[in-house]
């Protein structure tokens, strides 16, 4: 299962308080295929993407970045590889005592390879990208939330990685925010980024995503692309599409 230039789990099990999360979970985002992972609140999602990043421990499985296992691994074994995945997370997680270009440059001052020359160029060029590079020298709390997850994608975008997770990119956005989001995440695809994104807003996962993975009940149900989701004949499918009054406080 493992490609050269992907990355995925397998096998996996991870439970909190005994209670499973994912149970022998098989999971591949391959380079190039732009995916979401739907499924009900609390289904276990973003625990996918911590677990892939490294932030969570499984229980058993691995979890693997091309031919490399990093489960047992520490940090520093695996740094160069985690390197190339970025995240952005729900509230975009900005450091609110920081301005915005120190958000956004904070990885690449830490690490100290480039000069503050370079570091500002990136600021600015990432700034630019997402829009937003005249709220430089704001703080995050002077910022609207949709001005807040476009400093945050520039500050994934920093470090130039290959895969970017998105965790639920356009909640709380009106309809203007949501379509500049997508359009954003589409314009990163086009420059070769690989995202996965876990979202409920079904129309950001169709305008971002070619395929996707559905969870329920800590097993994977259903992959595949959007047409074969809508003709699919698995009940929580149809329903998370769908929703019915059997829906209904369950
Ligand atoms: N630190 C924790 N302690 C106890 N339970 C936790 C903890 N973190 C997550 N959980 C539980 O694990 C389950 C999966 O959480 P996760 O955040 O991955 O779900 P999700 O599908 O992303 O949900 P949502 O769509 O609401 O964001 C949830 O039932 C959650 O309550």
């Amino acid at each position: 299962m493992t490609g050269s230039d992907s990355i995925g789990m397998e096998k996996l099990c991870y439970s909190i308080n005994n209670r499973a999360i994912l149970k022998d979970f098989d999971f591949l985002l391959e380079r190039g295929v732009n995916r979401t992972i739907l499924g009900v609140s609390g289904a276990g999602k973003t625990t996918i993407l911590k677990l892939l990043l490294g932030l969570l421990k499984p229980q058993s499985g691995r979890v693997f970045f091309g031919d490399l296992c990093i489960t047992g691994l520490r940090e520093s074994q695996y740094r160069e590889q985690r390197k190339r995945i970025a995240i952005v997370f729900q509230g975009g997680a900005l450091f609110d005592s920081m301005t915005v270009g120190e958000n956004v440059g904070y990885r690449l001052f830490e690490e100290g390879k480039l000069t503050q020359g370079e570091i500002e160029k990136v600021i600015c060029e990432k700034l630019s990208f997402v829009g937003v590079e005249r709220a430089i020298n704001l703080y995050p709390s002077e910022l609207s939330g949709g001005m807040k997850k476009r400093v945050a994608i520039a500050r994934a975008l920093a470090a130039n990685p290959d895969y970017i997770f998105f965790d639920e990119p356009t909640t709380g956005l009106d309809p203007i925010g949501v379509y500049n989001i997508c359009n954003l995440i589409q314009r990163l695809q086009a420059e070769g980024k690989t995202t996965l994104m876990v979202t409920h807003d079904l129309p950001t996962a169709f305008a971002t995503s070619e395929r996707f993975t559905f969870l329920h009940q800590a097993r994977l149900i259903f992959e595949g692309n959007e047409q074969e989701m809508r003709n699919s004949d698995i009940p929580e499918v149809r329903e998370f599409l769908h929703p019915t009054e059997q829906s209904l406080f369950v």
